[in-house]
């Protein structure tokens, strides 16, 4: 699938943000290898810290859903550069997709900043480390 159609579907997830307490809107578009998109968005709680981001939301339903193999994934929110992903999601994103895939980082205006799994969380902590 071309870059451009997973970031329209990645605007189309924001469109079904539930966001209450920050009014901003996040949406996220999955590619697996098998061509199938899952959409996430933000999802908020009166509880603020329980709030589930976008792209984790694409993740998790996916990875519930029995995918695993992923190709790319795309944000975008109302920001002035292309929105970054916080902390968290950059930790399941890296347990969870190749190193080597690539994410697009998008928002409203239509700035794109392509990156990969590994450019967002190098030397990430990972299943490798925990010496089973
Ligand atoms: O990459 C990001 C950054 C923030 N958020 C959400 C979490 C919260 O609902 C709101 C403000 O932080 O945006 C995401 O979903 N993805
Ligand atoms: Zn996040």
């Amino acid at each position: 699938m071309e870059k451009d159609k997973l970031v329209r579907e990645a605007v189309t997830a924001r469109d079904r943000a539930y966001v209450p307490y920050s009014k901003f809107q996040v949406g996220a578009a999955l590619l697996t290898k098998d061509g199938k998109v899952y959409h996430g968005c933000n999802i908020e709680n009166a509880a603020y810290s329980v709030t589930n981001c976008a792209e984790r939301t694409a993740l998790f339903k996916a990875v519930s859903e029995g995918d695993k193999e992923f190709s790319a994934l795309a944000v975008v929110a109302d920001t002035k550069r292309p929105v970054p992903p916080c902390g968290a999601c950059r930790q399941v994103i890296s347990e969870l997709c190749p190193s080597d895939m690539k994410v697009y980082l998008t928002n409203l205006q239509g700035d794109i900043l392509e990156t990969t799994v590994e450019e967002l969380l190098p030397g990430a902590f990972s299943p490798g480390d925990l010496n089973e």
